[in-house]
């Protein structure tokens, strides 16, 4: 297999400026919309990923093929303090409205630093293409959540193109206190036809359906389907799901570590059009299928570490007589 092309010749071209220094020579910072910076990673083949500092935010992530995985809304508004709709925004230190800060925490709409120096990790060697940022609050920040942290992610690109995104939160108070939040990696999936979409590895879970005031619920019969607004926060979800695209023939595998829940949201047409960043039928070609820790808090002592990981593979879908084995994507 070919090896990515460092990404050092295409860089001059892409900024007038020479290139910021960034630990893998297969990572360039550049300008994305706005003038907002962004870098790049390029892989193997045409795999690559975007991440802009704005939000620490996954914005692009491309197969083998250049195919675009990610849903970025055409609406997307690329300006403080709006978040990116699109990509894989972080939720930080709120999930949703579970507390007394703005929808889904601040970590998404913050500007976020390249950390050249991180603390070790541990790495397989055969990634190339990784970046490391961090996000420390501000004194603002200070004032509406008042604890010191450390929150820094690794975003990389695997050899066989998978993205895999790695937090580590770190309480860094220094007057005892703990502290406690929730979390998520608000993945927005591109699909080809919403309808046609399957979700396995979630039936028989129980979810807080957030179209019902959070009341808790058991998910009856089989895969997951759309055919209306979803917004459901399932608990103790399995570390694999599976998001079936028959149209595409693409599966897509969510692997995830150290985050108990999983949110499935899918606006639909009348929430679509509500929203001012997102496009009245782009909730057709959407999902969001989102890792999280959202029904029990994260404490972590001063000094103390959280560790949570997402891991994302695209792989063609295997049918069996017309069917789907699942078991083949999960356990395989
Ligand atoms: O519009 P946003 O603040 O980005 O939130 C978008 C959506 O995020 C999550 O999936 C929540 O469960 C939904 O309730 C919310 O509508």
């Amino acid at each position: 297999m070919a090896g990515p092309a460092p990404a050092v010749a295409a860089s001059a071209a892409a900024s007038q400026s020479p290139p910021m220094q960034l630990p893998s020579p297969f990572a360039e910072l550049v300008k994305g919309s706005s003038g907002l910076e962004k870098i790049v990673l390029r892989g193997a083949r045409n795999c690559c990923a975007e991440i802009y500092l704005y939000g620490g935010q996954v914005t692009s992530w491309k197969n083998d093929n250049g195919e675009e995985l990610l849903f970025l809304s055409s609406k997307a508004i690329f300006k403080p303090p709006k978040a990116i709709r699109g990509g894989i925004p972080i939720c930080f230190p709120q999930f949703g409205t579970h507390g007394n800060l703005e929808q889904h925490g601040f970590a998404r709409n913050r500007f976020w630093t390249i950390d050249n120096n991180p603390p070790p990790l541990p790495v397989n060697p055969a990634i190339k293409a990784y970046v490391d940022l961090i996000l420390k609050p501000s004194e603002e920040d200070l004032k509406i959540w008042p604890h010191s942290f450390e929150f820094r992610l690794r975003v990389s690109l695997g050899p066989s193109g998978d993205l895999s995104l790695t937090s580590r939160i770190r309480n860094t108070n220094t007057d005892g206190r703990p502290f406690s939040y929730t979390f998520a990696y608000h993945t927005y999936f591109s699909v080809s036809d919403i309808s046609e979409v399957r979700v396995e590895g979630l039936e028989t879970m129980d979810y807080l359906d957030n179209l019902k005031a959070k009341e808790r619920f058991t998910e009856q019969g089989d895969a997951i389907v759309f055919e209306s607004e979803v917004d459901k926060v399932y608990l103790a979800a399995p570390s694999k799901i599976a998001i079936i695209d028959h149209e595409k023939k693409r599966t897509f595998v969510v692997t995830k570590e150290g985050l108990p829940d999983a949110v499935v949201w899918n606006p639909w047409d009348k929430k679509a059009k509500a929203m001012q960043d997102f496009g009245d039928a782009e909730y057709k070609s959407m999902l969001c299928v989102e890792p999280a820790a959202v029904e029990r808090p994260i404490t972590l002592k001063p000094g103390e570490e959280w560790k949570g990981r997402l891991v994302l593979s695209a792989v063609p879908s295997s049918y069996c007589s017309g069917q789907l084995d699942p078991s083949k994507v999960l356990q395989g």
